[in-house]
């Protein structure tokens, strides 16, 4: 073995024009971005203000950066695949060959799901959840930025493979035999191994920090039964994390055993069983799905009953249905291999169990129709991607409900009738909710609105994109046709490919309305200023801060007495109270500890990918050290003053806000 293990200059794939393509765009680009940074002199902002920020506000911002990255790229990812598809057919190679397409399709699966939607749910928890419940921060800031630089480092590993190597070509699921070296001696498997270990970690601390926060530092007065429901569907999230992703680190290890040290955990000989891995995988696979959604839950919650101007219906039964969900999700797994050969009865076992999740589900549809009735409701560019939600995800709901019956299952299993059901669910569940959350909350995080006009442009892109785009996959489930294929030669499917391919050109054009709405709302920032720290009349109290918020984003931590507790507060006269004299804050100071830990990671963890044992052992090293010397520094902590809280106070409240009294 070489000093550099199995890297060789080969590695690059300088062979593939489309990856040239990219790396050359990359590396512009990079330069570009370096060069901005370098030219504005924004670098000491850069590491002082964000990188090494431990305010859960800044984190939850650069999660939603990595998301919407990771979104273009995972986008382009389908392009890839839906054009292909619309050129391949007939019997034609297309243009990308099969070793290729292999690993987009699960590049745009592990990313889309976990380097896209998670970083994206993680983000806006970050930002709200903690002032939901009127806490200055969560209950371990050093771990936050830790956990947030675990999952950037799992991404950039994962977009290494990009120019050096390969990426795993075995689905997003990675099912052995074909994911053990055997079928799979190239790095790619390698890749997906590392970048799914390291980001699940920081997940998992994620969701141990945050559950200590919302059990041990909401306000005063804010009992379990009083929490905002953004919150409480985090919680259950948070729960269905720290239960189900030790079940993926655990499966991961396995695999790489088996990989690296020659197991035979998964293998069809010498004692392994492969069936073993399709079970652990789904133990956490499928309450991950969950994890997506239950905050989007939440998120369409919130909306519906602000911009109803109502209290949410049913508060209660929501808490309790998302419950029922969180736990019923947790037993139904086996629906994902309904047809590996148990028997009879346990598939009907799980089946029926999967098909009773359709009824909390429904319970929180009907919540959010009852808030509807007989409310004014504001049709703003948050309640549109509420209600294509609505529409969207019932569709998707019931697909999935057909697909839990076994003997549907045996005919519809792995063709693109399941591609369909989750893009459908997926999409229209998680991806449309956390776009509701990121027009909702974004004056709250970043001071100004967004322009209306041109998310509503999006909007419209999107869901009418969603439905040309997928619709059709329905169709070519029936019509026969299985998932993964590169190329097709069945003229009966050619208008169907061609019509998915029209729908997904759509949804680029929703993107790019994305794009344009930051980039007239940053221009326009000036005239959609927030001052009020309050835009829609909102219920709960992250609206009771600035917007921005303060580092400490409370001055005084607020007294609960309603589960709308800002509305509450603001009908008895008890909001924008300002004080002649305030007490000391304490705050967490900043830390590079995180940043420096989640780079010797990643260089553990590349060397790992290319048995470059040296570097793996100094790159472990680093962290360990890096962590020790955090463990023993005191310098973690400094106090605001009081006449500099007063100062901030001050400012604000004489900026023109609402009711402010003197
Ligand atoms: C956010 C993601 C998400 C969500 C929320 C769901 C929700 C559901 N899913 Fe889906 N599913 C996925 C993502 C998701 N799924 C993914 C990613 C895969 C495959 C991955 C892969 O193989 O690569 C998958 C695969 C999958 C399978 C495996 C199929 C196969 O491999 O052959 C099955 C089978 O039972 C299933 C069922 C369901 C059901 C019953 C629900 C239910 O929770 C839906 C409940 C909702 C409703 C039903 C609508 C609203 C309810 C009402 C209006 C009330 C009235 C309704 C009735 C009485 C029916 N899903
Ligand atoms: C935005 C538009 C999107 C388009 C056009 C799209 C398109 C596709 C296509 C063409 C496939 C391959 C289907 C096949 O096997 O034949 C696919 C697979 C997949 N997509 Fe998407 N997708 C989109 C968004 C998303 C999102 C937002 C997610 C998740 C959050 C997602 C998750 C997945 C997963 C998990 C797979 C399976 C990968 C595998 O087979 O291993 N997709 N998608
Ligand atoms: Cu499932």
């Amino acid at each position: 073995m070489s000093f550099l293990g199995k890297i060789t200059l080969d590695a690059i794939p300088l062979h593939d024009p489309i990856l040239v393509a990219t790396m050359i765009g990359i590396a512009l680009g990079g330069l570009i971005l370096l060069g901005l940074i370098t030219k504005y002199k924004k670098w000491g902002v850069l590491w002082h203000d964000w990188i090494t920020s431990v305010d859960h506000k800044r984190l939850g911002v650069m999660y939603i950066i990595l998301a919407l990255i990771m979104l273009f790229r995972g986008f382009s990812d389908a392009i890839l695949m839906r054009s292909q598809l619309a050129l391949a057919t007939n019997g034609s190679p297309g243009y990308l060959p099969p070793e290729h397409y292999d690993q987009i399709f699960t590049a745009h699966g592990v990313i889309m799901i976990i380097f896209m939607a998670m970083p994206f749910m993680v983000g806006l928890m970050n930002i709200i959840l903690p002032l939901q419940i009127g806490a200055r921060d969560v209950a371990f800031p050093f771990l936050n930025n830790l956990s947030f630089w675990l999952t950037a480092s799992g991404a950039i590993l994962m977009n290494i493979s990009l120019v050096f190597g390969e990426f795993a070509k075995t689905g997003w699921v990675a099912y052995p035999p074909l994911s053990e070296l055997t079928f799979s001696p190239g790095v790619g498997v390698d890749y997906y191994i590392w970048a799914l270990q390291i980001s699940g970690l920081g997940t998992l601390l994620t969701s141990v920090n945050f559950l200590v926060t919302v059990f041990k530092m909401r306000a005063p007065g804010m009992t379990l039964m009083k929490m905002p429901i953004f919150t409480w569907t985090c919680t259950w999230a948070n729960i269905l994390i720290a239960a189900s992703f030790p079940i993926l680190t655990a499966v991961l290890a396995m695999l790489t055993l088996d990989r690296y040290l020659d197991f035979h955990f998964f293998t069809n000989d010498l004692g392994g069983n492969s069936m073993m891995y399709i079970n652990l995988f789904w133990a956490w696979g499928h309450p991950e799905v969950y994890i997506l959604v239950l905050p989007a839950f939440g998120i369409f919650s919130e909306i519906i009953s602000t911009f109803t101007g109502k209290r949410l219906f049913g508060y209660k039964s929501m808490i309790y249905a998302s419950g029922a969900i969180s736990i019923l999700g947790f037993i139904v797994w086996l629906h994902h291999f309904f047809t590996m050969g148990s028997s009879a009865n346990v598939n009907a076992f799980f089946g029926v169990m999967t098909m009773i999740i359709a009824v909390p589900t429904g319970v929180k549809l009907f919540n959010w129709l009852f808030t509807i009735y007989r409310g004014r409701l504001r049709i703003t560019v948050p309640v549109l991607w509420t209600l294509g939600f609505m529409v969207t995800f019932t569709v998707g709901g019931m697909t999935g409900v057909l697909l839990a019956i076994p003997g549907a299952d045996y005919v519809l299993h792995n063709s693109l009738f399941l591609i369909a059901h989750f893009h459908n669910t997926i999409i229209g569940g998680a991806v449309f909710g956390y776009l509701a959350g990121f027009s909702f909350w974004f004056p709250k995080a970043m001071g100004f609105k967004l322009n209306e006009k041109w998310g509503k442009v999006s909007f419209w892109c999107w869901i009418v994109g969603f439905f040309v785009a997928f619709m059709p996959l329905y169709v070519l489930g029936f019509l026969g046709m299985t998932r993964r294929l590169n190329h097709t030669d069945n003229p009966e499917w050619n208008f169907w490919l061609y019509l998915a391919a029209v729908g997904a050109i759509i949804i680029l054009f929703g993107i790019v309305a994305q794009v344009i709405q930051l980039i007239v709302s940053f221009r326009d920032r000036e005239a959609l200023d927030d001052k009020t720290g309050d835009p829609w009349n909102g219920h709960t109290l992250e609206w009771a801060s600035t917007s921005p918020p303060q580092a400490y984003n409370f001055a005084v931590i607020p007294h609960v007495d309603d589960i709308d507790a800002w509305t509450d507060m603001k009908e008895k006269g008890k909001a924008y109270l300002s004080q002649s004299s305030y007490s000391p804050i304490h705050m967490p100071k900043n830390t590079s500890a995180g940043v420096l830990i989640g780079a010797t990671l990643t260089v553990f963890c590349f060397a790992m990918v290319w048995h470059i044992w040296w570097l793996a052992g100094a790159g472990l090293i680093g962290a360990i050290a890096v962590f020790i010397q955090r463990c023993y520094s005191n310098d973690v902590d400094y106090y605001v003053q009081p006449d500099e809280i007063l100062k901030t106070e001050q400012a604000f409240n004489l900026s023109g806000r609402e009711g402010v009294k003197a």
